[in-house]
């Protein structure tokens, strides 16, 4: 495989690696692609946000590198193509958590955390004093031990995603890859996401996250800045460059400042620009949905439904575009 060329900042050996991506969604006949001629190098052992407006592609690369979607263009983890990887050990070695992961209603918090460890049990056998460990570790890390025996369906949207969390911290995999791992957490509770992040990072793990908080995506180490399925910028979160670059593909519809006081040195905030002012009845002027706006990153931004401020906040997709859950992943 050619050689992809890294960023400055990935000194290492990548985590992963990525040539000449290309993903294609919606069927061969009527397929849109995606994503087009990626080239992506990921540094081992960090933290990488990957941001970008909705519809960039960034939820179909995410699943794209956990094996999930077909793909053309060589992705390889550790050196090693995916499609080589036995099928347990990649499991065991990549977890993906997924928006809005629904299903497993009628288990148990403790037995849905359990289901993160089917990749390290044999074939039917009880949970070992292992298993065991590791999920009473991981409901507790995310504050959901005292849950144990409630119901998924019972819990609200944030409960239940600290407790998908959990599933995938019990898996203890090497690499994570999440995406919107903060829909529906309050602000304490993406705080403690943030602290669990850095202690898995600590411990030499791979985290991709995809986020719409951008506050909090400027905390990871590394931002992979992504526009209709094609990678715009890569470089380290406190890069002015990087920031021009988030400016940049978000239309200058935000700004990123230095903040010394806010927690990693940048603060991103909202522009509202005159031209997207409301018009009677709340929706933007007619004459500000320009041909070029109402086309520039595919149908989910077409149309008066634009969602402004929102757009920064966790925009939590159903389950119907949630696309294949974790169970997805093979456990062997
Ligand atoms: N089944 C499909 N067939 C064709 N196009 C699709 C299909 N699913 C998604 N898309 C399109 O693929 C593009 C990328 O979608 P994706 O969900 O990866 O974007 P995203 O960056 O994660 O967006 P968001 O920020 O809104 O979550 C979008 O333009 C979307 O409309």
């Amino acid at each position: 495989m050619p050689l992809v060329p890294t960023s400055s900042s990935v000194a290492a050996a990548p985590a992963l690696q990525v040539h000449r991506l290309h993903v294609t969604l919606g069927g061969a006949r009527h397929g849109r692609e995606v994503i087009r001629d990626l080239d992506l190098a990921l540094p081992a052992g960090r933290w990488t946000a990957m941001v970008g407006p909705n519809g960039a592609g960034k939820s179909t690369l995410l699943a794209t590198l956990a094996g999930l979607r077909p793909a053309q263009g060589a992705i390889h983890w550790q050196g090693q193509p995916l499609a080589d990887w036995p099928e347990r050990a990649r499991a065991r070695h990549l977890v993906w958590l997924a928006q809005g992961q629904g299903g497993a209603e009628d288990l148990t918090v403790w037995d849905v955390a359990m289901l993160g460890r089917l990749p390290h049990q044999p074939w039917l056998a009880p949970p070992s004093a292992a298993d065991e460990r590791a999920v009473a570790q991981s409901l507790a890390a995310v504050g959901a031990l005292a849950w144990r025996d409630r119901a998924l369906s019972q819990l609200s949207g944030g409960e239940r995603q600290r407790v998908l969390l959990a599933r995938a911290l019990a898996t203890e995999a090497q690499v994570l890859l999440m995406d919107e791992p903060l829909a529906n957490l309050d602000p304490p509770h993406q705080a403690d996401w943030v602290q669990i992040v850095r202690r898995l990072v600590a411990q030499g793990k791979t985290v991709v996250s995809v986020l719409h908080e951008l506050n909090i995506a400027l905390l990871a180490d590394e931002l992979v800045v992504l526009r209709q399925g094609q990678l715009r910028h890569q470089g380290p979160c406190g890069d002015a460059d990087t920031h021009r670059a988030l400016e940049a593909v978000f239309d200058h519809r935000i700004r990123v400042q230095t903040d010394p006081g806010h927690a990693g040195g940048h603060v991103v905030s909202l522009r509202l620009s005159p031209d997207a002012t409301p018009a009677p009845g709340g929706l933007p002027h007619a004459d500000s949905l320009t041909p070029d706006r109402l086309h520039q990153d595919g149908p989910a931004r077409n149309g008066p439904a634009r969602k402004g401020p929102a757009r920064n906040g966790p925009a939590r997709k159903g389950p119907a575009r949630s696309g294949p859950t974790q169970e997805a992943l093979p456990r062997g």
